[in-house]
């Protein structure tokens, strides 16, 4: 897409709204005078109470890492012993047995409606890198999938795309609340870059999504409190009252994928009970925020990467609750992303659909109502599964889990059992290191050896290395894990890395750069909230 130095900033009518991005080829489809000003509007309203929302998490932080641990809250007790459920779940969203996820690419966006799975997760957070560019280039995709005229030529292959089915329901993901979009400034201050991409993917798409009986849904990550929830309540409620449409229109899935999230799952629900249809249980993220919200306790220390599966006690309880939840108000209780990706190799292949086949057996087993899948590759896989447990469908509602016991805060954070190795410290360094590349050079998604890695995945393997230096753990070997054993093996790594990429390859990416990165934030004292909230000032320089 052309950009060009934007010469004037755009600014609105009573100028509270400053937009300095580079000039794209998409500005004038997305960065319509409308939906600037509904943009405005949402800004006016609820901006300034996102540096609140994050300073509680902060308040929260401080006393965990003085000794308490998360529970389940005293004072919303009513709300999770009281009889209510959410308002309406619509027929298309009934039956979501499989979601396609990606980042919102044009050629991802149809190859993913085209994977014959029920939703596409269309992505503006885990799996997006999120530069000025890609996210109107996103918009744009999206504003042309949605009103069916979204086709792509590749430049190198010279191969057409263009949609076959056009039965996928589309659902877009927003950016977290944490992240800012430095290229629009409200009364100076930057904005929450989750205002600008639901006020973008809503203004210029509803009427068309009600038109054809869908409707504007969206994903919303990383929530940390039912009070964020709250607000997101609020933000749903003035767009639906500005734009003349019903209560409960716009319909929202939160990911429960932060370990404050867990304990409030109740009142999340119970604050979106207009909007919100279903609970997601976002496993990677939640890994990473077990050990971002457990940073100061020795006591739960995670082993290597690979050990931490949904078997481990305390990711079951949590799909188990998530589940329990969910169905006893009437919502639906969505799987999560096994990280496998295909192969070229049939033998490997083989070895990718068995695993994820037992991880999405196990799923279903437990209730969950559908799942999400990397990769088009997985669909028929993921689908047999469901389909298995699911039939005719649309979804297993009816599993409520009655019986068994009730889940307590203890199992949510038992301690995962496993070694630390030296083999596991240093693929957590090559993976961080060669996602941080990616990340900081616009793209926030790539396979590495065999996993799809993203923001949250990558997050694992770089506040891993972090929670082992900060409670000098002994790999099994017995090396005590110091920061200057990281640094001694962050450079043989950086090495394999080159050999592995190419010396080319190597020269012409940013892996000095995102190696300084790491060095940096993983011999840091405090531990760093988001790898891409430093990750983000490299790519908008
Ligand atoms: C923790 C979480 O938040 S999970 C959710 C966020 N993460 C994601 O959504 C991951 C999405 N997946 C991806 O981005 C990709 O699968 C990757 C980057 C991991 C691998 O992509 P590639 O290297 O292109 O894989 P591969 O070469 O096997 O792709 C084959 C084809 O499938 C397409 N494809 C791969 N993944 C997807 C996807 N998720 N959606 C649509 N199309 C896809 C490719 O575009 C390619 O199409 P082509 O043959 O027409 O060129
Ligand atoms: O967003 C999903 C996750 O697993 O994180
Ligand atoms: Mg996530």
């Amino acid at each position: 897409m052309q950009q060009t130095a934007r010469q004037t900033p755009h600014t609105t009518g009573s100028r509270s709204l400053t937009i300095t991005g580079p000039q794209t080829a998409a500005d004038d489809r997305v960065l319509t005078e409308g939906a600037v000003s509904f943009l405005q509007a949402l800004c006016d309203e609820f901006a300034a109470e996102v540096p609140q929302l994050l300073d509680k998490r902060r308040q929260r932080q401080q006393q965990i890492d003085a000794g308490q641990l998360p529970d389940f809250l005293d004072e919303t007790a009513n709300i999770r012993s009281g009889d209510w459920r959410i308002r309406n779940i619509p027929s298309d969203l009934q039956d979501r047995r499989v979601e396609i996820t990606g980042p919102v690419d044009r050629k991802m966006v149809i190859n993913a409606l085209n994977a014959g799975v029920k939703v596409f997760m269309a992505d503006f957070e885990d799996s997006l890198a999120p530069s000025w560019q890609k996210l109107l280039e996103g918009q744009l995709n999206l504003q042309d999938a949605v009103r069916g005229e979204i086709e792509y030529t590749a430049p190198d292959t010279g191969k057409h795309y263009q949609v076959n089915d056009d039965a996928t329901v589309l659902v877009a993901r927003v950016r977290g609340l944490h992240l800012p979009e430095n290229h629009v400034q409200h009364h100076g201050k930057t904005i929450p870059g989750a205002l600008f991409d639901f006020a973008m993917y809503f203004y210029h798409n509803y009427r068309q999504l009600l038109a054809k009986g869908s409707g504007p849904y969206f994903y919303i990550p990383k929530l940390e409190s039912h009070v964020e929830a709250r607000w997101w309540a609020k933000v749903f409620a003035y767009a639906e009252e500005r734009f003349c449409l019903q209560p409960g229109t716009i319909k929202c899935t939160c990911l429960i994928e932060t370990l404050p999230a867990v304990f409030v799952m109740d009142e999340i629900l119970y604050e979106l009970r207009s909007n919100i249809v279903a609970l997601n249980c976002g496993r990677w993220d939640y890994i990473f925020s077990y050990i971002k919200t457990l940073r100061n306790h020795p006591d739960r220390i995670l082993p290597d990467r690979q050990r931490v599966n949904m078997e481990q006690p305390f990711l079951s309880a949590y799909s188990r609750l998530l589940i329990k939840t969910c169905h006893k108000r009437g919502a639906l209780a969505m799987g999560g992303m096994a990280a496998f990706i295909p192969s070229k190799d049939p033998e490997a292949n083989a070895a990718v659909l068995e695993k994820v086949t037992h991880d999405k057996t196990l799923e279903a087993r437990n209730g969950h109502d559908g799942t999400w899948i990397a990769h088009p590759g997985l669909a028929a896989t993921a689908l047999a599964v469901f389909d298995g447990f699911i039939g005719q469908g649309p979804n297993q509602l009816h599993i409520t889990r009655d019986v068994d016991a009730p889940i307590l805060a203890a199992e949510l954070l038992a301690p995962c059992e496993g070694e630390r190795t030296e083999e596991g410290m240093r693929l957590n360094i090559r993976i961080a290191l060669q996602y941080t590349e990616a990340w900081i050079s616009g793209n926030g998604c790539v396979p590495i050896y065999g996993l799809m890695e993203d923001a949250a995945t990558a997050e694992i393997s770089r506040t891993s290395i972090w929670q082992w230096i900060r409670h000098q753990q002994h790999l099994s070997n017995g090396k005590l894990v110091t920061k200057a054993l990281f640094r001694e093996m962050l450079t043989e790594e950086l090495s394999k890395v080159k050999q592995e990429v190419g010396a080319s390859r190597f020269s012409q990416g940013q892996f000095i750069r995102a190696a300084s990165l790491l060095e940096e934030i993983t011999t840091a004292d405090e531990l760093v909230d988001f790898l891409t909230l430093p990750g983000y000032r490299l790519l908008t320089e």
